[in-house]
């Protein structure tokens, strides 16, 4: 199984190389107004969210407002929303699962494949061709990379392994926390092309940083503060 802080499903759940189709009319993603609740204590107050194709949402707040939970929630990892739906069903099912991609500040990768291997896993786990990942892989400076073990490579480096294989996958929505923290400049700017890319062609976004690396394309924002 791929590391669930990369690919939305659970670490128990099956892969989603089949996944039930989606209705395109539905919204990527849906959050009725309401607590964001940590340890079943409410955080900070959600408003309504209707994320649709091609819309970049840029999530930004002080430190500890949840910005990370909300996504977490979001990928299936814990509860935290209520109400909330990822191709018109519950985060964390097989529906939903099947149509998110998540990369956490540090996402794991295993520790048996080498990068190339684990882009080629992950687009086979999938169904996908792998040359969307290996091309975005390229941009992100990673050909040298391709061959070397995850535990060999840098942070930064590790994090363009799953940020290439989260949005060379091209699923309906992608939850990336804040990815340009660890990039190299010019892979900040690849980065940049690359959620751009995915939202234009069809793609939803949700995007923290604590930065104004996404001005560029004007992104939607959501400020959560601490209730
Ligand atoms: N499992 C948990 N149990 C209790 N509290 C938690 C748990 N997970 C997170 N928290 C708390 O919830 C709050 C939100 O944390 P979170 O990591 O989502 O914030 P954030 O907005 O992503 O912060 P940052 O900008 O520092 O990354 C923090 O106060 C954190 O200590």
């Amino acid at each position: 199984m791929p590391p669930s802080s990369l690919i939305a499903p659970s670490p128990a759940g099956p892969p989603p190389s089949d996944p039930p189709p989606s209705d395109p009319a539905l919204p990527a993603l849906f959050v009725p107004p309401g607590p964001l609740l940590v340890a079943g204590r409410p955080l900070a107050l959600l408003p309504g969210l209707t994320l649709r194709a091609g819309e970049v949402l840029h999530l930004h707040g002080p430190n500890g407002a949840g910005k990370t939970t909300l996504l977490r929630a979001l990928a299936g990892e814990q509860a935290g929303v209520e109400g909330a739906r990822i191709a018109g069903d519950v985060p964390g099912s097989r529906t939903a699962r099947a149509a998110t991609a998540w990369v956490s500040t540090d996402a794991p990768l295993p520790d048996d494949l080498n990068a190339g291997e684990f882009l080629h896993f992950t687009a086979a786990l999938w169904s996908r061709p792998a040359g969307p990942l290996l091309a975005l892989a390229g941009t992100l400076g990673l050909d040298r990379w391709l061959d070397a073990w995850p535990q060999d490579l840098s942070r930064g480096t590790r994090q363009k392994v799953a940020l290439s294989a989260a949005l060379g996958l091209g699923l309906p929505l992608t939850l990336l926390d804040e990815p340009f923290g660890t990039l190299d400049t010019a892979a900040r700017a690849a980065l940049l092309r690359a959620i751009q890319a995915r939202a234009q062609a069809g793609g939803a976004l949700i995007v923290t940083t604590h930065g104004d690396e996404l001005a560029p394309l004007r992104p939607r924002t959501l400020t959560l503060d601490v209730a």
